[in-house]
C-alpha cells in the first residue's frame, strides 16, 4: 500500500520540511506530498478494473465501494420483534461493517493513512479550506447567482516539464473538483513560460501540483520560480518526482476514461509529459478527496495550444474581461457584460471562452447561426430559457456521482441520496428540452437535439423511479431538502425503512405539539423553525408583545435574539432533536443502502450525463449571447481577411454610462496593419484600443458585436500593452512592467496577432522612450500582425514616410470659449480621423482644466516654453546631426524597400528616384552621403 504523507507547513516554517525533507516555497502555506510505499502497499495508480462493477470493492479493499454493502431484500425482515427491538442483529446482518455513520471514522483504509496525512485538511488555512469545505452537498443552487460560486477555484494542476534536452517541454494535467474532466496538455515553451503562465492563469487553480525535483533546496528550476512568483495565492504541493510516471499515467486513463472519449489515448500515447502530469494529478486528487473515480468514469480531453487564441494574463487583465480593475466586485466587464447565464455551468463555460476564444472560423459561425436563431425565434428564445434556468448543476453532480467515497459515513450517505434527487430532478427536465428544441432549425442546435434522443436518459429515470417517489425532487431550504431524502424512497420497499420514517414523523408531529403547549402554557406567540446547524427550535417574535418582567420563563435556554425576534430551546425539545436525528441516521442508512443498490443499477448508463451537461452549458451560454444582444443593437460579425469595423462602439462602457458611447470606425488590412494613433489626454485613445479587443474576442466566442457593420480576421493570440491608471507602483517598476510586457509580445507575437499597445514608453525619459517605441514599431512592422499604436510621441508618426504600411489616426477635440471664465475649454469629441494630431501642448491644457493649481500650471508652461526654444536651437546648431538623421533616413529607407520589393522594377525605380530628389532638395548642399556613391 502506498503510504502518503503530507506535510503542512505554516508560512513560518522552516524552509526544509522535517518531514520530507522537502523544500518548501517561503509564500503562504506549502505542502509537501510524498507518497511512500509500504509492505501492503497496492503499486502507485493502481485502480479496481474495469471489469469491477462499479460501486463493488476494488483491488485489496482500496476501493472500498458503496454497493459492497447488502442491502436488504425488499420486504425482508428481522427475525424477530420490532425494527427498534433488533437493530443490532439487523445492522448484524445487513450493514457491512465498513460502514461507519458517526462523527469520526477510522475504516480499515483509513488506517493505512498516518494522522499527519489528514492535518493539511483539518488545518485552518483559508484558502486550503476551500476545498476541504466543498462537499457534495454543496453548490446546487440552480440560480444564476450562483455563477459567482461558479468560478470559486476548483481546479486542481499537476505541471511537470522535461529534463536535460527536454527543457522547456511542458506537459500539464487538470482536474476540476466539480467538474468530472480531466484536461491533457503538452506543448514546448520559450524561457519566459509564457504559454504555462498563461494556461494556469486561465485554469485559476487552487492548488498546484509540481514534481520535488522542481524545488530542490537552492536549485529550484526557473518554472518552479515563476509559478510561484506568479500564483503567490495557490497552494503548492511537491510530490517525488517517481509519481509523474507516465506508464501509470496511460494505465490511468485506460482505466478511467469513458468509452466516448477514448480517443484521446490516440493523441496522448507518445505525450510523456501530460501522461506523467495525469498519473500524480490522480493519485493526489484521489488521496485528498478520499475517494476513487469510478472505472470508465471521467471525460479526459487533450487540448493543444492551437485550438484557441491565447490571451496572455495580463491582457485579460487590462482588457477587463474578468474582473475590474477599480473594483473586483463589480460586473464591468466583459463577462459582466455577457453573462446572462442562468446555471453554473453555463457561466463557466462562457468565462472559459473569453478567455480562450475560438479560433476555428466553422465552429464560430455555426454558434453565431444559432444566435441568429435564438433571436429570430422568440417561442424558441423563451421556452429554452425557461428550462434550462431549472437544471442544476449538471457538471458537479457528474463529478460526484463519479466518485466512489472511501469511506461510508452519514455526510457521504446523505449526499448519495440528494445526488440521486438532483440526478431525478435533472433527467425530468429532458423532455421539457426536448419539446423546447424541437422545431430549431440550425445545426448546432439540432445537434444538441440529437444529442437528448439518448435512450438512456430515459433508461435511468426509469430505473430511479422504480424506487425513487415521483414526487422527490429538488427544494429550496435545508427542512424541505430533508424532507425530499427522508421520504426519497417509495414505501413497501423496504419495511423497516417504513417504521423508522413513521417514528420521525411521529417525532416531527411531537416536537411540533409540544411547541404549541408550551406556547398555550406561558400564553406566547411561538414558533417551530428549523436550522441545519440547530435543528428543530423555537422562535418568538416580540412585536406586540411585553414580557413578564422581561424575562422569557426559565425552562427556555441557549435563547439569543436577533432585532425583534428570540431563538430558543428547551431540555425536552433537546433530547427530541437527538431523538429526531437518530431516526433521521437510521433513514438515511437504509435509504443509502437502497439508492446505491439502484446507483450500481444506472451505473453503466450515467456517461450521457457528459452530453447532458454539455448541451445545457453551451445552450446556456448561447441564451446568454442572445440575451445580450436584445439589450443591446449588436450585429452578426463575419470572418474576413480585413478587420473592418463600422461604428463600433465600448461594449463595458455603454454599460456604465448613462449615454451610449461614440461609435468609431476601423479598417485594418495587410497592406495597412499598423494604425498610430495620437490625440490629447482623455481624447479616447485607449478606449478605443480596448474597444477593437473586446469586439474581437466577441466575435470569436460567437457573439455579436457591438457595431453597425463588422469584419475580423481570426486573431490567433491578442497582446495588449496598456497603461493601467490606477497604477501605483514607482515609476521604475512600472517602466520594468511595461518592457517585461513588451518584451513578451516581440517574443511571442507572429503574423496572426492582435497587438494593442499603448502609451510605451511612458515610464522613462522622452528621447529614450521614443527610441524604444521606434524600435518596437520597426520590429513589429516586419510581422504581418495587426497593430494598434497609442502614443503622445508625436515623432513616431512620421515612420509612415519609411513605411507603406503605417496608418496615422488621431482623434480631434474642439476648443470652445467658456465665456463665464474667459478661457478656452476643450470639448473632447471621442471621433477618430485620419492623420496626426495638430494639437500641442494638450499635456497642459488637461493640467489647466484639471484641479492643478493655476500658479503651478503657469510655471509648467514657461518651463515647457524654455525646453522647447533650446532644443530647437541645438537641433539647428548641429547641421551635421541633421545630414546624419537624413542619412540615416535615405539608408532605412533603401532597406526596407529592397526588403519589401514586392513593387514591381518600374515602380521601385520612381520610388528611388523620388527619394533621391527629396534628398537633394532638403540637402542641396550636400552632393553625396561620405563614403558612398549614389549608386550604392
Ligand atoms: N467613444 C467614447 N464615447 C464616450 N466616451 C468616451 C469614449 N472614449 C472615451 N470616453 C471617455 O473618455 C474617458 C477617457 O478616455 P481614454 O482613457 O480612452 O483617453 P486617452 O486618450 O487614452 O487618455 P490618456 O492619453 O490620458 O490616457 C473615458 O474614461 C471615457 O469615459
Amino acid at each position: 500500500m502506498l503510504r502518503p504523507e503530507i506535510s503542512s507547513a505554516s508560512p513560518s516554517a522552516p524552509a526544509v520540511s522535517p518531514l520530507s525533507g522537502e523544500t518548501r516555497s517561503p509564500q503562504g502555506p506549502r505542502y509537501n506530498f510524498r507518497l511512500q510505499e509500504t509492505p501492503q502497499s497496492r503499486p502507485s495508480g493502481q485502480v479496481a478494473s474495469a471489469s469491477t462493477p462499479p460501486g463493488t470493492s476494488g483491488a485489496a479493499g482500496d476501493r472500498s465501494s458503496s454497493s459492497s454493502l447488502p442491502c436488504p431484500a425488499p420486504g425482508s425482515r428481522p427475525a424477530q420483534g420490532s425494527y427498534f427491538g433488533n437493530k443490532r442483529a439487523y445492522a448484524e446482518n445487513t450493514v457491512a461493517s465498513n460502514f461507519t455513520f458517526g462523527a469520526s471514522s477510522s475504516s480499515a483504509r483509513d488506517t493505512n493513512y498516518p494522522q499527519t496525512l489528514k492535518t493539511p485538511l483539518s488545518t485552518g488555512n483559508p484558502q486550503r479550506s476551500s476545498y476541504k469545505s466543498w462537499t457534495p452537498q454543496m453548490g446546487y443552487s440552480a440560480s444564476s447567482s450562483s455563477a459567482i460560486s461558479a468560478h470559486c477555484p476548483s481546479v486542481i494542476v499537476a505541471v511537470v516539464e522535461g529534463r536535460g534536452l527536454a527543457r522547456g517541454e511542458i506537459g500539464m494535467a487538470s482536474i476540476d473538483l466539480k467538474n468530472p474532466q480531466i484536461i491533457l496538455s503538452q506543448f514546448a515553451d520559450n524561457t519566459t513560460y509564457a504559454k504555462v503562465i498563461t494556461k494556469l492563469k486561465i485554469l485559476s487553480p487552487l492548488e498546484i501540483i509540481m514534481s520535488n525535483t522542481a524545488c530542490a533546496v537552492g536549485n529550484s528550476t526557473k518554472l518552479f520560480t515563476l509559478i510561484t512568483e506568479n500564483f503567490k495565492n495557490v497552494n503548492f504541493t511537491t510530490i517525488q518526482r517517481k509519481y509523474f510516471n507516465e506508464t501509470k499515467g496511460l494505465e490511468y486513463i485506460e482505466q478511467l476514461c469513458i468509452a466516448e472519449f477514448s480517443t484521446v489515448l490516440m493523441e496522448v500515447q507518445s505525450k510523456y509529459y501530460c501522461l506523467a502530469a495525469v498519473a500524480a494529478l490522480l493519485k493526489y486528487v484521489e488521496f485528498i478527496q478520499n475517494s476513487v473515480y469510478a472505472p470508465k468514469s471521467l471525460k479526459i480531453c487533450f487540448q493543444g495550444s492551437e485550438q484557441t487564441a491565447m490571451i496572455d494574463s495580463s491582457s485579460a487583465q487590462n482588457l477587463e474581461l474578468l474582473i475590474n480593475n477599480q473594483d473586483c466586485r463589480n460586473n464591468h466587464t466583459l463577462f459582466g457584460v455577457l453573462n446572462y447565464t442562468k446555471t453554473p455551468g453555463g457561466s463557466r463555460r462562457l468565462r472559459s471562452n473569453i478567455l480562450e476564444p475560438l479560433v476555428d472560423v466553422e465552429t464560430i459561425n455555426m454558434r453565431l447561426d444559432c444566435v441568429q436563431e435564438l433571436l429570430q425565434d422568440e417561442e424558441l428564445f423563451f421556452g429554452l430559457q425557461s428550462v434550462i434556468s431549472r437544471f442544476l448543476d449538471t457538471e458537479q453532480l457528474l463529478s460526484v456521482l463519479v466518485q466512489i467515497p472511501k469511506q461510508d459515513t452519514v455526510n457521504a450517505a446523505e449526499s448519495k441520496i440528494t445526488n440521486l434527487i438532483y440526478l431525478k430532478h435533472t433527467l425530468e427536465l429532458v423532455d421539457p428540452l426536448k419539446i423546447a428544441m424541437k422545431n430549431c432549425n440550425t445545426p448546432l442546435l439540432r445537434a444538441y437535439y440529437g444529442s437528448l434522443e439518448d435512450k438512456r436518459f430515459g433508461i435511468i429515470l426509469e430505473k430511479i423511479k422504480t424506487v425513487i417517489n415521483d414526487d422527490a425532487r429538488y427544494m429550496k431550504g435545508c427542512l424541505n431538502m430533508r424532507t425530499q431524502k427522508c421520504y426519497a424512497v417509495r414505501s413497501n420497499i423496504n419495511e423497516f425503512l417504513d417504521i423508522a420514517r413513521r417514528t420521525y414523523t411521529e417525532i416531527v408531529d411531537d416536537i411540533a405539539g409540544m411547541i404549541s403547549q408550551l406556547g398555550e402554557k406561558y400564553s406566547l406567540p411561538l414558533r417551530t423553525s428549523f436550522s441545519s446547524a440547530r435543528g428543530f427550535f423555537i422562535q418568538m417574535t416580540t412585536d406586540c408583545l411585553a414580557l413578564p418582567n422581561d424575562q422569557l420563563p426559565s425552562e427556555f435556554i441557549k435563547i439569543s435574539k436577533v432585532k425583534n425576534s428570540y431563538s430558543f430551546t428547551s431540555a425536552d425539545l433537546i433530547k427530541m432533536n437527538e431523538r429526531c436525528q437518530e431516526s433521521l441516521r437510521e433513514i438515511y442508512h437504509m435509504t443509502y443502502m437502497i439508492v446505491c443498490k439502484l446507483l450500481s443499477e444506472i451505473y453503466e448508463h450515467i456517461h450521457c450525463l457528459y452530453k447532458l451537461s454539455d448541451t445545457v452549458s453551451m445552450l446556456d451560454m448561447l441564451l446568454s449571447f442572445a440575451h445580450a444582444c436584445t439589450l443591446s443593437d449588436y450585429v452578426r460579425p463575419e470572418f474576413t481577411d480585413t478587420l473592418a469595423i463600422k461604428q463600433g462602439w465600448h461594449p463595458i462602457l455603454e454599460k456604465i454610462s448613462a449615454e451610449k458611447p461614440i461609435a468609431n470606425n476601423t479598417y485594418i488590412t495587410e497592406g495597412s496593419n499598423f494604425l498610430i494613433i495620437t490625440g490629447p489626454n482623455m481624447s479616447g485613445k485607449s478606449t478605443y484600443l480596448k474597444q477593437i479587443a473586446l469586439c474581437q474576442i466577441m466575435a470569436q466566442i460567437g457573439s455579436y458585436v457591438p457595431a453597425e457593420y463588422s469584419s475580423f480576421r481570426i486573431a490567433k493570440q491578442i497582446f495588449t500593452r496598456l497603461s493601467t491608471d490606477d497604477d501605483i507602483e514607482t515609476n521604475s517598476s512600472t517602466f520594468m512592467k511595461e518592457m517585461k510586457e513588451i518584451a513578451y509580445i516581440l517574443h511571442n507575437a507572429n503574423d496572426k496577432s492582435l497587438i494593442l499597445i499603448d502609451e510605451l514608453g511612458r515610464g522613462t525619459n522622452t528621447e529614450e522612450g521614443i527610441g524604444i517605441c521606434y524600435a518596437v514599431c520597426e520590429y513589429l512592422l516586419s510581422l504581418k500582425a495587426f497593430t494598434l499604436f497609442a502614443t503622445h510621441f508625436l515623432e513616431l508618426c512620421h515612420i509612415d514616410a519609411l513605411y507603406l504600411n503605417v496608418e496615422n489616426m488621431h482623434f480631434e477635440v474642439q476648443h470652445v470659449k467658456n465665456t463665464s471664465r474667459n478661457k478656452e475649454a476643450i470639448l473632447y469629441t471621442y471621433k477618430l480621423s485620419k492623420g496626426l494630431t495638430e494639437e500641442k501642448n494638450y499635456g497642459l491644457k488637461a493640467a489647466e482644466v484639471s484641479s492643478l493649481p493655476p500658479s503651478i500650471v503657469l510655471d509648467a508652461k514657461e518651463i515647457t516654453t524654455q525646453i522647447t526654444r533650446q532644443i530647437l536651437q541645438n537641433q539647428r546648431s548641429t547641421p551635421e546631426m541633421e545630414r546624419q538623421r537624413a542619412v540615416y533616413h535615405l539608408a532605412t529607407r533603401l532597406v526596407q524597400t529592397a526588403r519589401n520589393s514586392q513593387l514591381d522594377p518600374d515602380s521601385l525605380r520612381i520610388y528611388l528616384s523620388n527619394l533621391k530628389k527629396k534628398y537633394k532638395e532638403d540637402f542641396p548642399k550636400t552632393e553625396q552621403v561620405p563614403g558612398k556613391t549614389e549608386e550604392s
